[in-house]
């Protein structure tokens, strides 16, 4: 493949917004996708692709390329031609390309396949804490699947179309879908595209979420008519798939700690068409005290290390810090214990993660239930990252019974 002089800027230029700014991949990879109206299907691929492989594999590229962490235009050029010559493109006569060591960089990459914190790209720390909480058998399998690229999944917002109307819709707009076995709602795009320009977008067809993500709000089973508390709604990709299996009818109460995240949720449920969820900041303790008791399902969407969204976020290798991790099991607890007191009894609460680190999965719902006899584990779904080929996710489903 022909390498594009203003393709590869862009990834450069992108590169220091991500580690120099601190700016998240995904909304850089987002602007970047916007720069050139004129770019096809293909550019677009190569820029998206090209700037998560960079930041995915920064350590292995580093260490190749003697950058270190330093993330100086130079450096990230002497990155860019790791993976150029990796990927096997050819080196165009630019300035910035002039004496790559070819064959060293490949010797340097084979060489380094020995070694998992090179191989998987990853900090000493987490590779550390993986084969503490998994063993180093299932580690090495799920952080090797988390280092793939995400495919992009649509759910399809049945409270206006279904699964094949949207489909064809999308067909003639020039997006190819397919359906996966097993996930009710999901359409996976046959080639990377911009969904969110699309009619069926701007007519609230569907929502860009992940297969395994999508599991969560049908674990909850609701039914229409329900009271349903989610607490931890964020920007409510949950909520909204929750809107749609209890079919706009019943009460949906989607709260958070952030009013912005609440903003967009709402935004979001307008173009979804539903009308069943209020939205409430999590401000003081009384917001939650008044609905003690009173819902017949909850839905604890826990902030969490992230690890199993990896794919989606390959900047989180590199943002996120052992000391955050160590915090959010707590907090996750605490987040446990307050909420599930809005369950009445005879109901049902989720507790779900996008993680895969049984400390913040199932450890945590077994200290839980330990002091919280009055509700029991119906069921729970430790989702691997490389045996769905998904991200990787857990939900349990607990019901109280007193
Ligand atoms: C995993 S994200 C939620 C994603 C969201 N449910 C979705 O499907 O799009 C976790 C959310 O918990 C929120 N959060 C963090 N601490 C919280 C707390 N103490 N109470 C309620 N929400 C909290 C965060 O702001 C974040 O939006």
């Amino acid at each position: 493949m022909r390498l594009h002089r203003n393709l590869v800027f862009t990834v450069i230029d992108s590169m220091k917004l991500i580690f120099n700014e601190g700016e998240y991949a995904d909304k850089v990879v987002e602007k970047a996708l916007k720069r050139d109206k004129r770019w096809g299907a293909r550019d677009r691929k190569f820029v998206a692709e090209t700037i998560y492989d960079m930041v995915r594999w920064k350590r292995l590229y580093n260490e190749i390329a003697g950058t270190k962490s330093h993330y100086t235009t130079e450096n990230v050029w002497k990155n860019f031609a790791v993976l150029a010559v990796l990927k096997g493109y050819k080196l165009p006569d630019w300035n910035q390309l002039q004496g790559v060591p070819e064959r060293r960089i490949k010797g340097k990459f084979d060489e380094l396949q020995k070694e998992r914190v090179f191989k998987e790209s990853i900090p000493d720390w987490m590779d550390e804490l993986g084969v503490k909480e998994l063993g180093v058998e299932k580690w090495t399998k799920e952080i090797s699947a988390l280092n793939e690229q995400a495919e992009v999944i649509l759910r399809v917002n049945t409270l206006k179309t279904t699964k094949l109307a949207l489909q064809k819709k999308l067909e003639d707009e020039g997006i190819e879908t397919e359906p996966i076995r097993g996930y009710e709602y999901a359409l996976k795009l046959k080639e990377r595209a911009n969904v969110f320009t699309t009619e069926a977008f701007k007519l609230g067809f569907f929502e860009v979420q992940d297969a395994s993500s999508q599991l969560v709000a049908e674990y909850l089973d609701v039914k229409p008519g329900m009271k349903v508390i989610d607490t931890c709604a964020g920007a409510g990709g949950k909520s909204l798939h929750l809107a749609a299996l209890m079919e706009n009818k019943g009460q949906l109460i989607s709260t958070d700690i952030y009013e912005s995240k609440l903003k967009k949720l709402k935004i979001r449920a307008r173009r979804n068409g539903v009308h069943n969820i209020t939205t409430k900041v999590i401000d003081s303790l009384k917001v939650m005290k008044k609905m003690k008791s009173t819902a017949d399902r909850v839905l604890i969407d826990a902030p969490c290390s992230g690890i199993g969204v990896l794919k989606r976020n390959p900047d989180s290798k590199w943002k996120l810090q052992p000391e955050f991790v160590d915090n959010i099991i707590k907090t996750q607890a605490e987040i446990l214990e307050e909420y599930s007191q809005l369950v009445k009894v005879g109901g049902k609460m989720v507790y779900a993660t996008c993680s895969i680190l049984p400390s913040e999965n199932e450890k945590q719902v077994q200290l839980f239930l330990n002091s919280h006899p009055e509700f029991q584990l119906e069921k729970q779904n430790k989702v691997s990252a490389y045996k769905s080929g998904y991200d990787g996710f857990y939900m349990a489903l607990l019901e109280r019974i007193s």
